[in-house]
């Protein structure tokens, strides 16, 4: 089943301010591993939350990072949530716990309620949240409408424009 959903307004996220944003999620999930410690692990959803799980690991100094494969939009129509590739077994023991899962942005929530059904005890952490999947990630930094998109730096290219009064 695929859905249209409108998204009247553009939200365009720079390299600088993606960094920025990661880090400051970074931070903040310094003291949140278990027992208040250390994070086992990084595992991305991936594409989207490669750039921010590298950029997260980085500040953390977690070394082991793996990914989980999880495709839901064709361009921006939602269809159902499948994982294409899992993490490794051994990583993420029985639940999860101690993991730290990271993606670019929670939006309807079903790619993290698919990701949370098989590691119900990790923690989720997204970089942007739009309200109807907001309380399907345990941290995140900001929130946009739900009609909005949010367009991320490696979907976009820097391009000529006409000048205001050349038109
Ligand atoms: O909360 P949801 O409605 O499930 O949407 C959020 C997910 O959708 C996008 O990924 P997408 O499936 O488009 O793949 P990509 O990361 O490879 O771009 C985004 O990166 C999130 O993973
Ligand atoms: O680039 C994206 N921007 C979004 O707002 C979005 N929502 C789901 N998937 C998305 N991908
Ligand atoms: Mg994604």
């Amino acid at each position: 089943m695929t859905d249209r959903l409108p998204h009247e307004k553009g939200f365009h996220i720079s390299w600088d301010q993606i960094h920025r944003d990661s880090r400051a999620l970074a931070w903040r999930l310094e003291q949140q591993g278990p027992g208040g410690g250390q994070w086992r692990a990084v595992v991305a959803i991936t594409r989207g939350g490669l750039a921010p799980a590298m950029i997260i690991a980085r500040e953390l100094d977690i070394r082991v990072v793996d990914t989980i494969s999880v495709k839901s939009y064709d361009n921006q129509t939602r269809a159902e949530a499948v994982v294409l590739k899992a993490p490794q077994a051994e990583i993420m023991g029985d639940d999860g716990e101690g993991i730290l899962v990271i993606d670019d942005l929670v939006d309807t929530g079903k790619t993290l309620e698919l990701v949370r059904k098989l590691f119900p005890k990790a923690h989720f952490a997204t970089v942007y949240a739009k309200p109807l999947g907001r309380d399907m990630v345990d941290s995140f930094i900001t929130e946009v409408s739900q009609d909005t998109w949010i367009f991320f730096p490696w979907d976009m290219a820097l391009q000529y424009v006409e000048p205001y009064r050349g038109k």
